[in-house]
């Protein structure tokens, strides 16, 4: 058995072979930049205006309307004191501009433009390189691409974009009580829902199981369905089989196909059978079967390895402190991650912490720390992991 401090520092410190692959700028959303990216260009690459109205020259009260420039038009146009030129949002500003002024405080007439207010210098002009200049490293090896990043590599004209490969998931349900949704069931099964819960927890993050499997609790069978995905997958997530029953195979069957133990059993509730092994450089996470104690390892363990192997510097749950929004005590020896709900900036430890439970997650944004036989009072603050 280890600390939850141990497991996390044994996730953290395997050393994984990161490989890399050119994807379509739309299609790396949740991958992460295995190069920096290198502005090519100023941005904005010319003086463009803020505003739709008039580009000024010189500051005067009225000006003579020269010309117009709309965005994307290539103005030749050199202004001269007290001329203007009509001028749109976006639009290259022509030489000589000393302001632009929005068209709401100007008034024409014929050809002559009055002004309501004297413009600031500059105003309303939007700098060649006022953003970033060319050469600037403008996202970072290891930045976990967000919509706004997937913009920000498309405004600077890039179509393929350089990433880590993510790693391949499998996952594996075991248990001979498990009933796929949808489908009837009788006295005695459940419904298989853990492979949905992982699966879509795995896509929260942008990872995807590229193959699901569901597997009675029969040795040989675990054994050859979890030998199969070793050899297919980068990570292997089993669930359920993991504790110490009669029927409970898949250490067992992990250890027959050569993965080695890096370790079994944290101390914590939820979880506390979770394993993790490896072999070579296939990775494998055996989570309890229990709903939330296989969720809540899935977000505290698995989701960082699976960021780490992805080339991610981002690593882990968004983690916050907060006050708590009642008195709580965690009687049980083990250090506990509590569903919890944040609300207005409090902390809320929700009633349903059985592991079997599930309901409160769903409901809850968060996972609360809280150490064994510890009380928190009210307002104190405590660690909270969000989840959603
Ligand atoms: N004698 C002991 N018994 C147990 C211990 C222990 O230390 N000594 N630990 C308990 C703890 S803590 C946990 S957590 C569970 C974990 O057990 P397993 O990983 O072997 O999981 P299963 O027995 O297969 O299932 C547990 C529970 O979860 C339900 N389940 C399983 N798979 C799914 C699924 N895919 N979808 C929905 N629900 C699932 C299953 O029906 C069981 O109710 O062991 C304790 N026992
Ligand atoms: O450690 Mo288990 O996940 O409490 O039921």
């Amino acid at each position: 058995m280890v600390s939850i401090e141990e497991a996390l520092k044994i996730i953290s410190e395997q050393q994984v072979e990161l490989k890399s692959e050119f994807r379509q700028l739309h299609d790396c959303l949740g991958y992460s930049l295995s190069k920096d990216i290198i502005a090519p260009f100023d941005m904005p690459a010319f003086d463009n205006s803020a505003m739709d109205g008039y580009a000024l020259c010189g500051i005067f009260s009225e000006y003579d309307i020269v010309g117009e420039v709309a965005a994307g038009d290539m103005s030749e146009i050199k202004l001269k004191d007290g001329e203007a030129v009509r001028i749109f949002t976006g639009a290259k500003v022509p030489e000589n501009t000393t302001a632009v002024m929005m068209q709401e405080r100007t008034s024409v007439e014929g050809s002559k433009l009055f002004l309501e207010l004297e413009p600031k210098v500059a105003q309303y002009i939007r700098k060649k390189g006022g953003e970033f200049e060319k050469g600037q490293v403008v996202l970072e090896r290891g930045y976990s691409i967000t919509p706004a990043g997937i913009g920000l590599m498309g405004s600077l004209g890039f179509n393929k974009i350089e990433v880590f490969k993510n790693p391949l998931v499998n996952l594996i349900t075991t248990g001979n009580e498990l009933v796929e949704p949808g489908k009837p069931k009788r006295e005695g099964q459940i419904y298989e829902s853990n492979s949905y819960a992982l699966e879509t927890a795995c896509a929260q993050f942008g990872f995807k199981c590229e193959n699901k499997k569901q597997i009675k609790d029969d040795f040989e069978a675990i054994k050859a369905g979890s030998k199969e995905s070793i050899e297919n997958a980068d990570v292997l997530i089993l669930s359920g089989g993991i504790s110490v029953g009669d029927y409970d195979f898949v250490k067992q069957a992990l250890e027959e196909n050569g993965v080695e133990e890096q370790f079994y059993k944290v101390f914590q509730k939820p979880g506390k059978p979770l394993y993790f092994g490896r072999k070579g450089n296939k990775f494998i996470f055996a989570l309890p079967g229990n709903p939330a104690s296989s969720l809540s390892c899935f977000y505290i363990y698995v989701l960082p390895f699976l960021q780490k192997f992805s080339g991610s510097k981002k690593i882990g749950l968004p983690k916050y402190s907060f006050p708590v929004k009642h008195d709580f005590e965690n009687r049980g020896d083990r250090p506990a991650f509590l569903k919890a709900r944040i609300i207005n900036s409090e902390v809320e430890i929700l009633d349903g912490q059985s592991s079997s439970m599930i309901q409160s997650m769903a409901v809850g944004n968060a996972l609360a720390f809280v150490d064994a036989e510890t009380s928190v009072k009210k307002k104190e603050k405590i660690e909270c992991y969000l989840i959603s």
